[in-house]
């Protein structure tokens, strides 16, 4: 099965908010994951270090100096979490492939024993009937690639094309779906530009410069996909619908969230406006004629995260948002809207606004939900996690999803971020967003209310009244 297939089926009436709510037919539900979030075995087998290993080892990065040493164990307990998402009804997987298991210094030799866990990985999945889908790059940089400049050095770009060919050859006859990059803009952004994601530099500059090689990593992946004749390829952007009175700081917020990466992705060109705010950080030196028509190739399916709104509003005074360059002046605000507890709003109808304007804005290319979850202060009691506010939490957002496949949207299919408990970042393990909770002591996973919940979601394919 692939995950850009036609759908087929009528839209039952879209009763707001309670009703039920029947999805197409052939819509993918799944749940996804990422490789240093989950596998652990970081010196195990051939891999080598990654930006986050680095980085989770510098004191004060990370919350309680947490590390992906060990995680969730995935690593060797894949087989028993593959048989636990058949349990829940799972019908399509989204993981990602740790390039330093793969090639550990980012380039030249490759490590057969880390080709044989993502072999065994998918092999596994075939066999509960689980679709896979990869992600080629989920933020693990091999360390030796940052030493020599890391995506703000062109070289990464070219070393992550010949990566993606390698992941190809070992697997790509029994996984469809490729998509390259896991939200650029976190790489970017918050890994060079405000230094709170690896490798914690703090350079705006760098961080343009990375926007760029990340994306032409991306058009380099693309080529080498399809040359190896991949089936679907793809991208996976974090996005938000941008609010706020002032149009001049709406535009400049939603051109460094969302217009940065779309544009070149889906138009071949980045946005002049983006383009020239810039300025201030960088000349562009690092673009050279012809990437925007590698960066531009077609693409089958764009993957889309997304937790929580931004709204905007201008103060006097307000000193740059360092995630944001330039955007001094721009206050970033929260409405009154329940928190979850990333301290990020709850806000569904911002899911049917943003694939509603994703659909308008640049037409023609399927849409996946590739991520959306939240974190909540679970309580494991007596063998159980009562999350009723997950629960409706999904609910809310299945429902805009709903709304904005009825106004439209070419949406193909949801995955729940994420399936386990995992290394949440900067913020450690003291951050829960699984379906299934996982005592790091033991190691042992339990299934959440919400996770029960959503099978009889994907059996139904849809919500009930
Ligand atoms: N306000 N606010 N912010 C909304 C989101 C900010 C950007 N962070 C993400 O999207 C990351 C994405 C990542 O792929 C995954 O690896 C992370 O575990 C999840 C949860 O954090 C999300």
């Amino acid at each position: 099965m692939t995950l850009s297939m036609g759908v087929s089926g009528g839209i039952s009436e879209e009763t707001a908010g309670t009703g039920e709510v029947i999805f197409p037919e052939g819509f993918v539900w799944g749940t996804a994951t990422a490789s240093y979030q989950i596998e652990g075995a970081a010196n195990e087998d051939g891999r080598g270090p990654s930006i986050w290993d680095t980085f989770s080892r510098t004191p004060g990065k990370v919350f309680a100096g947490h590390t992906g040493d060990v995680a969730c164990d995935h690593y060797h307990r894949y087989r028993d979490d593959v048989a636990m998402m058949a349990d829940l009804g799972v019908q399509a997987y989204r993981f990602s492939m740790a390039w330093p298991r793969i090639q550990p210094d980012g380039s030249g030799p490759v490590n057969p024993r880390g080709l044989d866990f993502y072999d065994r990985l998918v092999d596994e999945l075939h066999g509960h009937g689980i679709t896979p889908l990869v992600t080629l790059y989920h933020w693990d940089l091999p360390q030796a690639l940052e030493d020599r400049g890391g995506w703000t050095s062109r070289e990464t770009a070219e070393r992550f094309a010949e990566y993606a060919a390698v992941a190809y050859g070992r697997l790509g006859d029994r996984i469809a779906t490729w998509t390259t990059l896991n939200e650029p803009w976190c790489s970017s952004f918050l890994g060079y530009g405000a230094g709170v994601h690896a490798p914690g530099r703090t350079d705006p500059g760098a961080a343009f410069a990375a926007v760029h090689h990340l994306l032409l990593g991306h058009g380099l992946a693309v080529a080498e996909l399809r040359a190896a004749g991949a089936a679907q390829v793809g991208i996976t952007l974090n996005l938000a619908p941008i609010s706020g009175d002032d149009p001049e700081a709406v535009a400049h917020i939603d051109g460094l969230q969302n217009r940065i990466f779309l544009d070149p992705v889906l138009r071949g060109e980045y946005p002049a406006d983006v383009v020239e705010r810039a300025r201030r950080f960088t000349d562009w030196s690092f673009v050279r004629d012809g990437d925007l028509d590698i960066i531009g190739a077609p693409i089958d399916v764009l993957g889309v995260n997304y937790y929580s709104p931004t709204a905007v509003r201008l103060r006097a005074g307000q000193p740059a948002n360092p995630v944001h360059p330039g955007s001094e002046g721009i206050a970033f605000v929260q409405g009154d809207e329940e928190k979850t507890a990333m301290g990020w709003s709850v806000k569904p109808s911002g899911l049917t606004e943003l694939l509603t304007r994703v659909s308008r804005d640049y037409p023609g290319t399927p849409l996946i939900i590739t991520e959306n979850g939240a974190a909540f202060d679970d309580v494991l009691a007596d063998g159980r996690v009562a999350d009723e506010r997950r629960i409706a939490f999904l609910d809310g957002h299945f429902r805009a999803a709903h709304a904005a496949i009825a106004a439209g949207a070419d949406l193909r299919g949801y995955f729940v971020w994420s399936l386990m408990d995992n290394f949440e970042w900067a913020e450690g393990y003291a951050k829960r967003f699984g379906l299934v909770h996982v005592d790091y002591a033991s190691q042992r996973r339990t299934p959440k209310d919400s996770a029960l919940w959503y099978r009889e979601v994907i059996r139904r394919n849809g919500l009930q009244a």
